[in-house]
């Protein structure tokens, strides 16, 4: 499904309440609310948006959990940090309990870490129909979503749910959720807008299949939904307005 907005504000907004929506039904249905944010620049003002009323005070925090669907891995004070920017437009401002919130960074080897956070999830999910209630992503201009960047090893990734790797192209490590395991997501939603997104958003949805230059073809969920909140700018070049 894809929802095309005029202004950020507006698509925002709309992402504020499916967020509220998702986890709205997750508690009433199983008394728990698990989602995995995205970082980037698009998200921002939908976690302020979040970290105010109404919005604030419509999500069951207390029974939230959070996780990320990738990291840049460097330290939480770090401004490439996806945890820092959510952290600090959201999750300080919002009652969350610490102890259910599992940002993707900590000390030692990423490569360890990493098998550690896939612990953490299966523990989590043991027993659970689905896995995440919400994953919210981005998507680059390059057509990668989460850290799941064009030609890189991850791609081919089909059991493990976690994976770190050393991104060339930035010099640093990435952590990142695998398609398997986004795939098994209750809901995503993407939220891409302006100019720049305009070729990669044609090609991921339009183009030939071709995830490993294109990988957010990757995100096919199993049983769950994929939502698009996408603005004018970013479809221009899509064949049929939607
Ligand atoms: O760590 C990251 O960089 C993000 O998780 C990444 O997947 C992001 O969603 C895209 O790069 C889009 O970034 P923008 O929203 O800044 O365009």
């Amino acid at each position: 499904m894809i929802q095309v907005y005029k202004t950020t504000e507006e698509l925002s907004k709309a992402a504020a309440d499916l967020f509220v929506q998702a986890a709205q039904e997750a508690v009433q249905a199983n008394g728990r609310f698990t989602v995995a944010l995205t970082g980037g620049s698009s998200p921002e003002q939908l976690y302020r948006m979040l970290a105010q009323p109404p919005y604030r005070d419509l999500v069951p925090w207390q029974q939230t959990f959070v996780f990320w669907g990738d990291e840049r891995w460097v330290n939480l004070e770090d401004d490439r940090s996806n945890a820092k920017m959510a952290f600090t437009t959201l999750l300080h401002h919002v009652p969350v309990p610490q102890e259910q919130v599992f940002p993707m960074w900590g000390e030692g080897e990423p490569e360890e870490f990493a098998i550690d956070y896939e612990k953490k999830l299966q523990s989590h999910f043991a027993n659970m129909p689905a896995q995440f209630d919400l994953v919210l992503l981005g998507m680059g201009d390059d057509g990668h979503t989460a850290s799941l960047f064009p030609g890189t090893p991850v791609l081919k990734e089909r059991e493990r749910w976690v994976q770190a790797y050393y991104l060339e192209p930035q010099s640093m490590y990435r952590i990142t959720l695998t398609a398997p395991c986004l795939n098994q997501a209750r809901k995503i939603v993407f939220m891409t807008y302006g100019e720049k997104k305009a070729k990669a958003l044609q090609e991921v949805l339009q183009g030939e299949h071709n995830p490993e230059t294109y990988p957010a073809q990757l995100i096919q969920p199993q049983q769950g939904e994929t939502v698009w909140l996408v603005d004018e700018a970013a479809t221009s070049l899509l064949t049929a307005q939607p």
